[in-house]
């Protein structure tokens, strides 16, 4: 095991380049094995998850070619193997072989998703989803068993907004008979992008990126290459990073408009945002206002940005509130920030932060966002330098984590634990 340590205090300069969307490629990865010749998806993130991803695929009896930040996957020999357990439970996303499963072979057993656990994750929207495309779901020790003899296409209306549940479904309708349609779906850029790749590969989909997405099934799906959109919680967290350290940062590929929300509560604050056409300049400034933030569904402000606001606003002059809707209890970053000299109170899914100066200290990050929550503070923290052990999660969501903020003129490196 390792940990992070961070010397703190240095503002961020210079450019940092963003990856390929993790949350996209972790459900692109499953969309392949829908195709019956190869896929090539470009412009994938150097992480855990998707290396996970790759190995999941080879041993459901696929082949996986790894080349530079691209894979080729030939799924024609693949077959829907029962995976109760082993590296299922590694990753949320291996949810996602459930609807690509039962779209391809009709059937799937899948054990019970690992990943981030900051608070139950139910996924009876998913479920809801698969039964009214005619499949029948069970619960077989633990694992989930889904099987039908023929998938029909159905009006699903999802009772909570989930992106999850939103492309599993999509994933499934794309091979039933007829006609599906969403409503109530989720809007997040990564299911326009799980789109884009699924009409690439023959599958008829429309209003994905809406609330109301329709698929017309269709019997076979082919091979395709796809290139993977930027990652906007990369891209958000180092914005916070670049403001949190009075710094001047140029996040280069990136979507602006996927960070609107982001983009907008960082000039409520005082910083200075430049919108350029594929990059956003952050231009840190001394002081910065207190301000009220709450966590949504896309376009909203990304819950998955919530814990490394709150070190943000840590240096705000005033008292910040920040509510998370989605999640109503995604705080395991704030008792870490409060050995860290933060001044936060939980209320219900609020927390109230007081701005005041940050220490250098000993944490550990619970899961991969409070880890990012955590190198921000360490970021900003004077004396001293902060450990953070749990990099295992951070792995999880920041490829070349340490050389981009080593780029950027951070004290940063990794020790064995
Ligand atoms: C791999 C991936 O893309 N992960 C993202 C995805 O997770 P994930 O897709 O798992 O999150 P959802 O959008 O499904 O969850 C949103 C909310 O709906 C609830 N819910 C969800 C499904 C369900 O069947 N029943 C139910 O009640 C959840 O508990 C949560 O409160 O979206 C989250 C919300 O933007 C992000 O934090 C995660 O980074
Ligand atoms: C919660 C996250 O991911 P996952 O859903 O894969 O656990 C995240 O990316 O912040």
């Amino acid at each position: 095991m390792e940990k992070l340590m961070i010397r703190g205090g240095r503002p961020l300069r210079g450019t940092v380049q963003i990856s390929g969307a993790k949350n996209s490629a972790v459900a692109l990865l499953p969309a392949s094995l829908l195709a019956e010749s190869e896929v090539v998806l470009d412009n994938l993130p150097q992480l855990s998850d998707v290396a996970v991803y790759g190995e999941l695929l080879q041993e459901l009896g696929g082949t996986v070619q790894w080349d530079g930040e691209s894979m080729r996957i030939d799924p024609s020999s693949m077959r829907s193997i029962p995976m109760p357990n082993g590296k299922v439970k590694l990753l949320r996303a291996s949810y996602y072989l459930m609807g690509a499963l039962l779209g391809r072979f009709g059937e799937a057993v899948i054990g019970m998703p690992g990943g981030c656990n900051f608070e139950p994750r139910p996924i009876d929207q998913h479920i809801k989803g698969f039964e009214a495309l005619g499949a029948e779901v069970s619960n077989d020790h633990g694992s989930i068993r889904i099987k039908a003899a023929e998938l029909r296409g159905a009006k699903i209306y999802l009772d909570v907004v989930s992106v999850g549940a939103t492309i599993n479904i999509m994933l499934a309708a794309s091979r039933a008979k007829g006609a599906t349609i969403i409503e109530n779906a989720a809007k997040e850029p990564e299911i326009i992008d799980v789109a884009t790749l699924l009409n690439a590969m023959g599958a008829n989909i429309k209003g994905a990126g809406t609330e109301t997405i329709r698929i017309e099934g269709v019997d076979q799906l082919h091979g395709c290459r796809h290139s993977i959109i930027p990652d906007r919680i990369q891209a958000g967290t180092y914005m916070i990073a670049a403001a949190a350290t009075r710094g001047d940062v140029l996040i280069d590929n990136v979507i602006p408009k996927h960070l609107e929300a982001m983009t907008a509560k960082l000039q409520e604050m005082g910083v200075q945002v430049h919108e350029l056409d594929e990059a956003i300049r952050i231009v840190g400034q001394p002081t910065y206002e207190a301000i009220d933030v709450k966590a949504l569904v896309y376009p909203g402000f990304a819950t998955d940005l919530q814990s490394p606001m709150t070190s943000l606003l840590t240096q705000a002059d005033g008292v910040s509130i920040l509510s998370d809707y989605v999640y109503n209890n995604r705080f395991k970053h704030v008792p870490e920030l409060i050995r860290m000299g933060a001044k936060i109170r939980l209320e219900g899914r609020s927390a109230i932060i007081e701005g005041g100066p940050l220490n250098a200290a000993k944490v550990r990050a619970a899961d991969l966002r409070a880890g990012a929550a955590l190198i921000v503070a360490g970021l900003t923290a004077v004396e001293g330098v902060t450990e953070i052990t749990g990099v295992e999660y951070i792995d999880r969501g920041y490829d070349f984590l340490v050389d981009n903020l080593r780029q950027l003129g951070a004290d940063v490196w990794r020790e064995r634990e």
